[in-house]
């Protein structure tokens, strides 16, 4: 069996050939995982579900298993240029030299760039990337097929963001069910997340957003499901870093309305890949950008296809520092311009803390606010939205 990766980003296209996986279920490392070599992994796995096919092919040998280490350095390499070229400065993985047996160019062989994170995000992509390759070969795509059929339809995420606009005069809320982060430790310790998802709901939040990521945010996709399963009738963001399209499928069978997609760690191709399987499965997707470098990765947004939810986050996640103006800025001429007539629905992201906040981000021009820390610390959540708000957005009140 001969494997084929295809990158075909905008720079000229690369065919890399490798020849004979062990199996079609070994653990392909994911770095040679285009979109379409994760399909194409996937039609085979699913072709090969039903018989063992491990026994009848035969291992790498030695010299062609140093052809695959470089081909999957060079892989690397390539993916990080392109990511570069598009203003990516997080790594996805930490780099590493060439593979011993390497033959390239001089300056390649001798290249050591050390293996410390520049910021907490690529520490957190690092880490993602270790944690999605396990749990890729615990759970493989063909193995969420079942759920996948069986799971409810997804709730409409952007179209509940417009109706409690238009219901209430102020942004949609997404709330947050965020026990923990980086940047505040821990924000609440007695965290029951059903209790507080329906908190929220009882508040008048339109929709809610539910932190998956363990080891940052103390968060967890049983949470999610439990959330899901406990009647909450508001559609779900699974907040997570989405580095592979396998978690998007994942989040969806664990009851994800919508996904969240970061542009400062995703090039446009993964960006254009991802919003279609978003489509495909019935979900909506919130693309970030960040506070720093932001212009750059809103005209990167701007410039996809089928884009009707975007999130500018306020935290500068390289030091941590809220900055809500420049919301304001981003959304200023040419720029709003365009996502007023793309009717794209533009979510204000952290930092929010009191109704002059939300009144600042609603005149820059959000129809939505996604907010954690201030109503998540209030012992009765509900009571904190009214609070955030300056006036009571529930259902019941209008
Ligand atoms: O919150 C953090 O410290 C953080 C650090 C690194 C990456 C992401 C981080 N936060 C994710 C979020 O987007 C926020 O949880 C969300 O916008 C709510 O923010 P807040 O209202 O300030 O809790």
């Amino acid at each position: 069996m001969e494997g084929i990766v295809s990158l075909r980003p905008s720079t000229p296209r690369v065919s890399f050939h490798f020849p004979k996986f062990p199996s079609s279920r070994c653990s392909i490392p994911s770095i040679l995982r285009s979109p379409m070599a994760d399909q194409r992994i996937c039609i085979r796995a699913q072709q090969s579900d039903s018989k063992d096919v491990s026994s009848t092919l035969s291992p790498f040998n030695e010299s062609e298993e140093n052809a695959l280490k470089i081909k999957e350095w060079e892989v690397g390499r390539f993916r990080d240029e392109i990511a570069s070229s598009q203003g990516i400065r997080i790594r996805r993985r930490p780099p590493t030299g060439p593979p011993l047996h390497y033959v390239g160019p001089f300056e390649f062989r001798i290249e050591n760039e050390g293996n410390t994170p520049r910021n907490i995000l690529e520490e957190i992509v690092w880490n993602k990337d270790v944690e999605v390759s396990h749990m890729k070969e615990k759970k493989p795509l063909f193995s969420l097929k079942k759920a996948l059929d069986n799971a409810p339809p997804a709730r409409d995420f952007v179209g509940a963001l417009r109706a409690s606009n238009l219901r209430t005069g102020l942004p949609g809320l997404i709330a947050e069910v965020k026990k923990a982060s980086p940047s505040r430790g821990v924000l609440r310790e007695n965290f029951d997340p059903v209790e507080i998802a329906q908190a929220y709901e009882k508040g008048g939040a339109a929709c809610l957003s539910v932190l998956t990521d363990q080891k940052y945010f103390q968060g967890s996709f049983e949470n999610l499901e439990a959330i899901r399963n406990a009647g909450v009738k508001c559609p779900l963001l699974c907040k997570e870093f989405i580095i592979d399209a396998w978690q998007i499928y994942y989040a969806r069978t664990k009851g994800a309305d919508a996904i969240l997609l970061i542009a400062a760690i995703l090039p446009d191709l993964d960006i254009k890949y991802m919003t279609k399987i978003c489509k495909m499965l019935g979900l909506a997707a919130l693309v970030e950008v960040r506070l720093v470098h932001n212009e750059q990765e809103m005209d990167r947004i701007l410039g996809i296809d089928g884009v009707e939810l975007i999130g500018i986050n306020n935290r500068d996640l390289e030091t941590f520092k809220v900055d809500i103006s420049n919301t304001k800025k981003l959304l200023e001429g040419k720029r709003g311009q365009m996502i007023c007539e793309k009717d794209i629905v533009i979510v204000g992201e952290s930092g929010l803390f009191t109704p002059a906040d939300i009144a600042y981000v609603q005149e820059s021009g959000v129809k939505a606010v996604l907010v954690g820390e201030s109503i998540v610390k209030k012992s009765d959540p509900a009571k904190g939205i009214t609070e955030l708000f300056g006036k009571d957005i529930s259902c019941n009140f209008q």
